[in-house]
């Protein structure tokens, strides 16, 4: 009699929980204009959540593209999203559209840690995500970001990853992590003021978080939809795996402000943390200022924006040059010719090594580094393309399409950065080109990552010839989806240039 009624107390609970479901999915359906973006058909209360591919969500949308049109949208459980591809309809929505489509969406993932409040990447699109970004924009800035100063930092890290390089001696091994170190340590200089050795365990520890970090963006995904499934046992594990990172990071960011504030000295600004705590003491008070709780969210965001996505490009480009030598022949010879071997280039001289950076260009386009941006959310109704769009609804831009756009780009898999040359030789960059997004949202860190791009490449084919071991098997080259697209692990030989 007792399992009766618990089964049949069972059924109860099952059919209250389908018909809030239910009701929420219909709810959700109605709110839609009559101009909504069209979508592929889905399940019922799950939409188009489970025939979205989880590794190559940029793939599938792509070419629902060809299917849909340039704006559709797709039913994510109980909320839409709609997704907008290829250049035209990227800038209509970026750029003529920015105040409507600048804000991010509230997410269950993120919201729990104040990021929409407190951050610059998730903050809520208004008077204090403004604030942050200038904020941030004038930190980089003070440190020379773009300028002459910054560059002795930067090159620094250059040779010693030179160094690491010609530590293997022309053995196979894997370049990421000491990219990865390279690239961090110009990032922890501005934020943080100092630089790590590669084996110091908590930097390796907390790099592994941004890692996670990145892959789990993306994984965690379906929680953002339906926060219930925190109570399923795989989504239960990420759920403590992303706070658990998030509380150990923001104990090892506290760490650094505590130091910095016992040698805190207005009159030496030496790093953001130094740059944030001035400003609280001369802004305390006012109604827009850094906070305390601001300092370790500003500073962790672009120590981890700052890492990622420059290495991962910078993976890409090595893998795709070790793969195409008559390219890499090119850029060293340039190299040879106008600046010898002897010293890394100046960024100012970007202009007279046009293959060196249509190379570049050309890696940041053919493996877009950040696929589908991050999720941009309407703030107040508008339209896209003749479709008519609500307020708050989450929005995907699909960078991939338009930089795999063959109206754009002919034979877009193909390696080729002579797309980037006009016929008389100087690098032209094409309107569909947007590696860093565009309008209001565009990447922070565009000027310092171009900088870094630019310097550590140079550096390295001034000294190395890469290819890949003979008889390995040709590399995988559809990338791993995070956050960022990253390359699959590969080995590569780095063959010294000096006889
Ligand atoms: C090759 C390197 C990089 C690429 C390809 C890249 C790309 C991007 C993209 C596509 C976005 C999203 C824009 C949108 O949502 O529309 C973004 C945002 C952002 N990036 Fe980068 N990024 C790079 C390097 C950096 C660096 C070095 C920093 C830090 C110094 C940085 C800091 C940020 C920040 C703070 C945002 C959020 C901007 C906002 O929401 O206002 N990025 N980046």
């Amino acid at each position: 009699m007792e399992s009766v009624d618990l089964s049949t107390g069972l059924v109860w609970v099952c059919t209250f929980l389908l018909s809030l479901l239910c009701l929420r999915t219909w709810v959700g359906r109605r709110r839609r204009p009559d101009k909504f973006p069209p979508s592929p058909p889905g399940l019922p209360f799950l939409g188009n959540l489970l025939s979205l591919s989880p590794r190559e969500p940029h793939l599938q949308l792509t070419a629902w593209r060809r299917r849909y049109g340039d704006v559709f949208s797709l039913r994510m459980g109980p909320q839409d999203v709609v997704v907008v591809n290829g250049c035209a309809a990227v800038r209509e929505a970026l750029v003529m559209k920015g105040a409507h489509i600048s804000d991010r969406p509230a997410l269950f993932i993120t919201d729990a840690f104040d990021c929409r409040e407190e951050g610059v990447t998730l903050g809520k699109y208004g008077k204090k995500w403004k604030y942050l970004r200038r904020f941030g924009l004038s930190a980089l800035r003070h440190f020379g970001v773009g300028k002459e100063k910054m560059q002795p930092i930067i090159r620094r890290e250059c040779r010693v990853l030179v160094s690491c390089f010609k530590d293997q001696e022309g053995r196979p091994f894997e370049v990421s992590r000491f990219i990865q170190t390279a690239v961090c340590n110009v990032i922890a200089s501005i934020v943080l003021g100092r630089r790590f050795e590669p084996d110091d365990p908590n930097f390796k520890e907390e790099i592994e978080r941004v890692d996670r970090t990145f892959q789990l963006f993306l994984d965690a995904q379906p929680l953002n939809f339906y926060p219930a499934l925190r109570h399923v046992p795989g989504f239960r594990g990420m759920l403590k795996e992303w706070e658990k990172i998030y509380h150990k990071s923001h104990q090892w960011f506290g760490k650094f402000v505590a130091d910095h504030k016992e040698t805190f000295d207005p009159t030496n600004i030496r790093d953001l943390i130094d740059m944030c705590l001035l400003e609280i003491e001369q802004k305390s008070g006012r109604e827009m200022s850094v906070t305390e709780v601001t300092i370790p969210h500003i500073t962790k965001e672009l120590f981890d924006a700052g890492t990622e996505t420059t290495a991962t490009t910078l993976g890409w480009a090595l893998l795709y040059l070790a793969l195409n030598p008559d390219w890499q022949r090119k850029v060293q010879d340039e190299l040879d010719a106008i600046v010898g071997s002897d010293e890394i280039p100046a960024y100012s001289r970007r202009e007279e090594l046009p293959y060196t950076e249509a190379t570049i260009l050309e890696s940041l386009r053919i493996r877009t580094t950040v696929p589908l941006a991050l999720p941009h959310s309407t703030s107040s109704p508008t339209s896209l393309q003749g479709y008519d769009i609500p307020a708050h609804t989450q929005v995907w831009v699909n960078l991939w399409s338009v930089h795999m756009d063959p109206a754009y780009w002919p034979h877009p898999d193909t390696f080729d950065p002579g797309r980037f040359l006009d016929g008389s030789g100087r690098v032209k960059v094409p309107e569909a080109f947007m590696p860093f997004s565009t309008g209001r949202r565009i990447c922070l860190g565009e000027q310092l990552a171009k900088m870094e791009l630019f310097l550590f490449l140079t550096s390295l084919l001034q000294q190395f010839t890469f290819k890949l071991p003979e008889g390995a098997p040709e590399p995988d080259l559809s990338g791993v989806m995070g956050a960022t697209l990253l390359p699959g692990p590969y080995k590569i030989q780095a063959i010294s240039r000096k006889k």
